[in-house]
């Protein structure tokens, strides 16, 4: 299985080095060359395995003999054996036709752990074959950062350096990565928005010499290791309410476009899927996009659901990739506009295609409070901000097809924002038993200005991938 650049400028490679990768070097994000196809029969036999036996062989597909059989399996099994829910990512019926995957029952309570728990044994694997380290750098709005500290304390191998937005957090979401006392760990807080930190982090790694020097490796979504894990509860969602033998919708709450790429991933290698609504808080740059064709960056606004607060949305990319038929020139134009004036126009066809496979709703606060107080009061279910935005904008555009269901991914735990949650419903949900004592622990954290040569020089210092000497 062979992964091209979205920007065509970059090396064709294989899965493993698009793992240890991140971004590619001519900055654009990889994609497989050609979409694998899971057969109508091969979905039809999912119906009643388990999560890691769909895994095994959605994953297989996308992966490409990258790793051997029973070595994929088992650190599927690992991975999902942190989950503390045996369906991993179950579905709950809210109505006739909506229904809730829930993607949080992982160790950080959010969707990320979905893919960073595999991604993290992937990357151990393949750098104990290989005897090599690496210093990984993500960029977060709360979730990644704590799901990727997670999935890589204290691993011999790797370093982690996490650039999160400093006051821009949720007090669980900052602890979550600032009281993992690993001297592998370091939580850096930006004086900035996560915008500010993406637009590092990709710099660090366009800089190739540091990139080189350090053996940089990026987890977040811009890696593809992370949208092949992600593809899977599509999958296993779609089964469990009728695929192959009837198409699903899916109303997915976006920021960076990751998780609702993913399922487009799904749907490229056979899914049947009715449509996609990507959901989005007051930060509605997709929204407008949509309706507009023209994808304008403006100011980023604190919302409750503050892992949406996101304007740049890395993944973007990868569907404009395929909606101008793959045209990379077309898309190093774009993204140079987008450098350059901070807005591109879409092309009418390109617009049409995306259009025919997405909708998008942008959903105010006041929604989402009342999201959340209502599906209380309503359903007896209580729901985080993010899952909330999404709830609201399914609502909004069902019952297209009364025959088709709506499936709401539910991407965080509550108690990931209990302020927010207590607010909208009176009702403050408790953290789950490990992380009872999670306000009380210490915090081990650097304020950093939003500068990059401040935070290369950050790394530097403490990067462990090469001798010292190498680094002068
Ligand atoms: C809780 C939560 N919901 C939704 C999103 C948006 O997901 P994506 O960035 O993949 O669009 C994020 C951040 O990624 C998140 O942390
Ligand atoms: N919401 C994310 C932002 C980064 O997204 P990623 O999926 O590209 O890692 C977060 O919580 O950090």
């Amino acid at each position: 299985m062979l992964h091209v650049s979205t920007r065509g400028e970059a090396p064709v490679i294989g899965f493993t080095e698009a793992l240890l990768a991140g971004l590619a070097r001519d900055g654009g994000l990889y994609v497989p060359e050609v979409w694998p196809v899971v057969s109508g029969q091969e979905i039809a036999g999912f119906a009643g395995r388990s999560y890691e036996d769909v895994a095994a062989t959605v994953v297989g597909q996308l992966t490409g003999g990258a790793f051997p059989e029973a070595v994929l399996a088992g650190m599927i099994r690992d991975a999902y054996a942190t989950f503390r829910h045996p369906a991993v990512c179950p579905l709950v019926q809210l109505d006739d036709n909506l229904f809730v995957l829930e993607l949080f029952h992982g160790p950080t309570l959010a969707f990320k752990d979905v893919a960073m728990q595999l991604l993290g044994r992937m990357m151990d694997h393949v750098l104990k074959a290989r005897g090599e380290r690496a210093t990984i750098v993500g960029a977060t709005s709360g979730d990644t950062g704590s799901a990727a500290i997670e999935a890589f304390r204290g691993l011999d191998q790797v370093d982690v350096f996490i650039l999160y937005p400093h006051g821009r957090v949720s007090e669980v979401q900052r602890r979550q990565m600032t009281t993992v006392d690993a001297p592998n760990v370091h939580a850096i807080a930006v004086e900035g928005t996560f915008d500010d930190c993406q637009a590092i982090l990709k710099a660090l790694f366009n800089n190739h010499s540091f990139r080189d020097q350090l053996k940089l490796s990026g987890v977040n979504s811009i890696n593809w290791a992370r949208i092949v894990a992600q593809t899977v509860y599509y999958f296993t969602a779609g089964v469990s309410l009728g695929a192959p033998h009837r198409p699903v919708s899916f109303t997915v709450p976006t920021g960076n476009f990751g998780d609702v790429f993913a399922g487009y991933a799904a749907k490229r290698m056979g899914l049947p899927v009715a449509g996609f609504t990507i959901a989005t808080n007051a930060n509605d740059i997709l929204a407008r996009t949509l309706a507009s064709g023209s994808y304008t960056v403006t100011g980023v606004e604190p919302t409750s659901s503050p892992s949406m607060d996101i304007q740049v949305s890395s993944n973007f990319e990868r569907l404009l990739f395929d909606a101008y038929g793959r045209d990379a020139g077309e898309v190093r134009r774009l993204m140079a506009r987008l450098g350059q004036a901070g807005s591109f126009t879409i092309g009418d066809d390109p617009l049409a295609a995306i259009r025919g496979e997405f909708g998008a709703e942008a959903v105010s606060e006041a929604e989402t409070g009342a999201e959340i107080a209502q599906t209380w009061r309503t359903a007896g279910y209580l729901t985080d901000p993010h899952t909330a935005v999404a709830l609201a904008a399914a609502r909004r555009v069902q019952p297209a097809d009364p025959s088709v269901p709506m499936v709401v991914l539910s991407t965080a735990h509550p108690a990931k924002f209990p302020d927010a949650v207590e607010r909208a419903s009176g009702i403050r949900p408790p953290l789950p038993a490990h992380l009872a004592d999670l306000l009380g622990r210490r915090e081990h954290f650097t304020v950093v200005a939003n500068d990059m040569s401040a935070i290369e020089a950050f790394i530097r210092d403490r990067a462990r991938a090469l001798p010292r000497a190498a680094l002068q």
